[in-house]
């Protein structure tokens, strides 16, 4: 199991994660979701070694993971930021000496599939291809933990899909997979769990089944005699009980009740 305990960090005096705890099962894919500017980058640098963490463990089948590890990480950070002058050529030969389980069948096939020029300037490329590229090398890696942010960004709706069945794919090889994404209907479909952090914290985490199992949709006006109301989603409220009432909620439906639970701030009153 790969377990993230108590993660904080703060950026002069503000903290950014505030005792961030994750769980991640061999074959999952645990998906962050959350708000703009409330931390899931930051956490996935924070398990990346990208920056430094100010507390918390990684903790890696019962061992404490550390920096000399980083071998077993692959990530596609948010910032698609290449090497002006390297080439996907160059790439390939940097990443493929970095990980000892490097896949060069992936790699080769993945390459053809979205026909990426190696011999180009990565610099170069769209948006969309820095994006497929990234996620290319690294599924390439054979890395034991797999992070992504935002792994579909820029791309279109046919190959978004594509990108997250490889994505379901990798993680089927008995990987831990981390994704921070607002594409909740793809969450919805191909990861396991989600955890919400707001504010630099998981408000709430569950397996995605599991979690529209214990929640209700109902009407305003509806009376509920067991359970707990947890916010309101557009004219509707979502409750977690196990009182027959109501619907079962979709994903958006839990994300939005949560996020609506506490602090709610309406900027034109
Ligand atoms: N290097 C840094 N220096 C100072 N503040 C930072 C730094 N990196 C992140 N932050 C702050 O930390 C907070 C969390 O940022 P983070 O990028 O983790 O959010 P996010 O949840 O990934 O947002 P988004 O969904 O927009 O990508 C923000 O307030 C951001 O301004």
């Amino acid at each position: 199991m790969l377990k993230i305990e108590n993660l904080k960090k703060s950026f002069k005096n503000k903290f950014v994660l505030n005792n961030v705890s994750l769980e991640v099962e061999e074959g999952e894919i645990l998906a962050l979701i959350g708000p703009n500017g409330f931390g899931k980058t930051t956490t996935l640098n924070c398990i990346s070694f990208v920056i430094k963490k100010d507390g918390g463990k990684i903790i890696l089948d019962d061992q404490e993971f550390t920096e000399e590890e980083k071998y077993k990480i692959s990530y596609v950070p948010e910032d698609r930021v290449f090497f002006q002058n390297l080439t996907g050529k160059d790439y390939q030969k940097i990443w493929s000496s970095i990980y000892p389980e490097w896949n060069e069948n992936v790699f080769q096939k993945f390459i053809t599939k979205y026909n990426l020029d190696l011999n180009q300037k990565v610099e170069k490329y769209s948006q969309g291809m820095k994006t497929l590229f990234l996620v290319g090398l690294s599924v390439s890696t054979n890395a034991d933990i797999l992070l992504l942010d935002e792994p579909t960004q820029h791309l279109d709706p046919t190959i978004r899909l594509e990108i997250m069945k490889i994505i379901r794919n990798y993680a089927d090889l008995g990987k831990y997979v981390i994704i921070s994404s607002h594409e909740i209907f793809e969450i919805e479909e191909y990861a396991d769990k989600i955890a919400i952090i707001k504010s630099g914290e998981v408000i709430y985490k569950d397996y995605i089944d599991d979690a529209k199992e214990k929640h209700k949709i109902i009407d305003s006006e509806e009376k509920i005699t067991s359970g707990e109301v947890i916010g309101l989603v557009g004219d509707k409220i979502l409750i977690k009980t196990d009182e027959e009432i109501g619907r079962y909620p979709k994903l958006n439906e839990i994300v939005v009740g949560y996020l609506n639970s506490k602090n709610k701030v309406d900027i034109f009153k």
